[in-house]
């Protein structure tokens, strides 16, 4: 199975998604920003690597949520979400094709990795 960290990072209220771009697995499907764990990292190391390198920001992680496996075709993923906040650095995409900064009611509209829909509905209870 493979191991994968995502960043649910707010500020002013809302909450940054990214959409996948064509060339990625997944293509055009939303998710939180993030990526496969690497060996020997530990799961909060690697959230913020990962945001820093696909998004150029700094974020300070706040709280573990629920994982969350899923079965692709594919592949098998435990998908591990963080509550964060944006601490600095400007925003550029390396990988995405989109960002958006949403509010909670407008999240269930976008076409979501499978994988990231219990979270989305997790994040939205709290
Ligand atoms: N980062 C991230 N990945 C997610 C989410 N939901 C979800 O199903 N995934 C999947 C997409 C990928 O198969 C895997 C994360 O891989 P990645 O983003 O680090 O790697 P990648 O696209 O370069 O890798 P690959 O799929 O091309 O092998 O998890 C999510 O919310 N965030």
């Amino acid at each position: 199975m493979i191991r994968v960290t995502c960043a649910l990072i707010e500020a002013n209220n809302k909450v940054l998604v990214v959409q996948r771009s064509e060339n990625m697995s997944l293509p055009n499907k939303w998710e939180f920003p993030g990526g496969k764990i690497e060996p020997n990292e530990s799961e909060r190391a690697c959230i913020i690597r990962e945001i820093k390198e696909e998004l150029n920001i700094d974020i300070t992680v706040l709280k573990r949520l629920s994982p969350c496996v899923y079965k692709y075709p594919k592949r098998s993923i435990q998908l591990i979400p963080f509550l964060a906040v944006h601490k600095g650095g400007e925003l550029k995409l390396a990988e995405h094709k989109k960002f958006l900064w949403l509010q909670k009611k407008d999240l269930l509209k976008l076409n979501w990795a499978e994988a990231d829909v219990p979270i989305v509905k997790e994040y939205l209870k709290i």
